[in-house]
């Protein structure tokens, strides 16, 4: 089309209150009512083929209740991996060569179903899926998916404008062409919202996708893909293959069309993946670009002149929200010993009150299960290692129970040794550290905290001294990614605080923004002369 046009300004989707009586919770409780009661087929998608995976069937259940099977996939094996592969390199050549504007309206256009009539779909599949209260769904599987969406476009339209300089008789130009090959997107199980933007992002700047979900967010998965799909996605653009993942390294990692890697998830399986595109270097056609959001031992550090009200709201709502299962969760906490003393026993009586069971069930509920029996493994290993340890004192919580569902309630430990490995070790659980310093060892704490874990994700400093939180802001620069002054370290907002962090946490690349989408495009300067030299001689050299 003959026009310069420019897309909608993005707003952040407002967060829907589901308060008793609206018409949001009555559509959601019908929604949860029906997935809850199907047993839905997982399929892959390849192309315009939605077939289930050829290898060992894997169940989908609800974490709150694990007898209770939401649907079944099938692992995806070597070849049904590869099928993927050519669906997206034969979709290709006439994604790249459709116009931005025609790419982008597809993406606003899921935004928008998404807010409307698909939203009560995905929120309902990432609470029995994923076990999420209705407020942590909604924050993540409707608001963060539509803001993705919606400010991606934005942050597109924004490169393309990003044009050099011209001098009299030429015309320089950047085109921003998409990579040669695809993009694989490997996606955790904690956000649908994630899961959606890693094959979306690349998608949109033009690149075709294998999209690999985590088994256990594969519910929501399924239905982010009938979502794209409704909004008018051209098949084959983003293939999805279900499963462990392990078919996907050994094939999508290995073959020479590989031009990135988009990936959520843990250190160890990041690591893994990296090597493999190491070691296959040499096969590769480009070099692929790699992109990576890990873990993180994410902190909350309080000066003498901390609000004890905001440190203790801070602590709560940032360690305990979805079972401390965020990337950005607080795990470890420095109080000095007088705000300790003002907050420890309203800390532990709040943590004990929190209530916890069926999400799906009951609405009104703040907390659901841990994610799956692994998970609940891990965290029993933790806290009976807390037990044996001196210098740890369990304050509240510890008890664990997966008869029904694999729930472990909010657990505070105190420990007097500051490098113990509850100030080091991502449990990714509702597992909370803390350290208790004296008061004048602020400056100390700030050193020592700054360089005890090997991650760099998010903070927090909650004080009322200006010069106290200058303090931290410096001396914590880098044991931070994303840094919050007075509020908890979690709940970042596409648009308002991009997200990610450096050091083990990935390669801070910021999710939804300007930042990540440059690394899905490979530009070209095109220079055109319009009255070319025809003489070689310069003039230096005389007549
Ligand atoms: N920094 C961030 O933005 C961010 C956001 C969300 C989650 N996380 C991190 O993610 C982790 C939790 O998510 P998770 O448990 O899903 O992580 P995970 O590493 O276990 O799994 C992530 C994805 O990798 C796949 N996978 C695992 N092994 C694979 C292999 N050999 N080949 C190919 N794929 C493979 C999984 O199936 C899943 O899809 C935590 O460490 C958390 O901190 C980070
Ligand atoms: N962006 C989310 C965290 C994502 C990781 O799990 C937050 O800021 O809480």
């Amino acid at each position: 089309m003959d026009a310069v046009m420019t897309v909608p300004e993005p707003r952040n989707e407002p967060v829907r209150s589901y308060a008793p009586g609206t018409p949001e919770r009555a559509a959601l409780e019908a929604r949860i009512k029906e997935l809850g009661g199907t047993e839905t087929e997982l399929t892959m998608t390849i192309g315009d083929e939605r077939r289930m995976g050829a290898g060992t069937p894997i169940d989908v259940v609800e974490p709150h209740n694990h007898a209770h099977v939401l649907g079944r996939m099938g692992n995806a094996t070597e070849t049904d991996v590869a099928e993927a592969i050519a669906a997206a390199r034969e979709a290709a050549p006439a994604w790249r060569a459709t116009p931005f504007e025609d790419r982008a309206a597809v993406f606003l256009r899921a935004a928008d179903l998404l807010a409307g009539p698909w939203r009560a779909t995905l929120n309902a599949a990432t609470i029995l899926g994923q076990s999420k209260s209705v407020q942590q769904a909604e924050i993540d599987a409707a608001c963060e998916l539509i803001d993705f969406l919606r400010f991606n476009v934005r942050y597109a339209q924004q490169i393309h404008e990003i044009q050099p300089l011209s001098p009299p008789g030429v015309w320089n130009r950047l085109e921003y062409r998409p990579l040669e090959g695809f993009v694989l997107a490997v996606t955790p199980f904690n956000f649908t919202a994630i899961a959606g933007n890693l094959p979306t992002s690349p998608a949109l700047m033009g690149n075709v996708v294998v999209w690999k979900p985590s088994p256990t967010q594969q519910l929501a998965a399924h239905h982010t893909m009938r979502l794209l799909e409704a909004a008018g996605l051209p098949p084959g653009v983003i293939n999805m293959v279900t499963g462990d993942g392990q078919a996907v390294s050994d094939v999508a990692l290995r073959h020479a069309e590989l031009a990135g890697l988009h990936f959520t998830g843990s250190v160890a399986t990041f690591q893994h993946l990296w090597r493999t595109i190491g070691e296959n270097i040499a096969g590769y056609r480009g070099y692929p670009r790699i992109v990576g959001e890990t873990g993180g031992k994410d902190f909350v550090v309080a000066h003498p002149s901390a609000d004890p009200a905001v440190l203790k709201t801070a602590l709560i709502r940032g360690a305990f929200e979805y079972q401390g299962q965020k990337c950005s969760a607080a795990s470890r906490a420095y109080v000095p010993l007088t705000v300790w003393k003002a907050i420890r026993d309203d800390l532990c009586a709040e943590a004990e009150s929190l209530t916890m069971g069926n999400v799906a069930e009951d609405l009104s509920l703040f907390m659901g299960a841990v994610i799956d029996e692994r998970a609940f493994a891990k965290h029993r290993a933790a806290i009976e290692r807390a037990r044996g340890v001196d210098s740890i004192t369990i304050l509240t919580g510890g008890e664990l129970d997966d008869s029904q569902g694999y729930f472990v309630r909010p657990t505070i430990l105190e420990s007097s040794d500051p490098e113990d490995e509850i100030f080091t070790k991502e449990y990714f659980g509702p597992i909370l550290g803390v350290h208790v310093y004296d008061d004048g060892a602020y400056d100390t704490v700030l050193h020592q905290l700054e360089g005890v874990s090997e991650y760099g994700l998010t903070g927090a400093v909650i004080a009322e001294d200006r010069a106290a939180i200058a303090a931290a802001t410096e001396a914590l620069r880098f044991a931070a990614g994303n840094f919050y002054v007075n509020d908890k370290p979690t709940g970042s907002i596409v648009g308002q605080q991009p997200f990610g962090g450096a050091r083990q946490s990935g390669t801070n690349d910021k999710a939804g923004s300007v930042l990540n989408l440059t690394r899905w495009t490979s530009a070209r300067s095109i220079k055109e002369t319009f009255v070319p030299p025809t003489d070689y001689r310069y003039p230096h050299m005389g007549t």
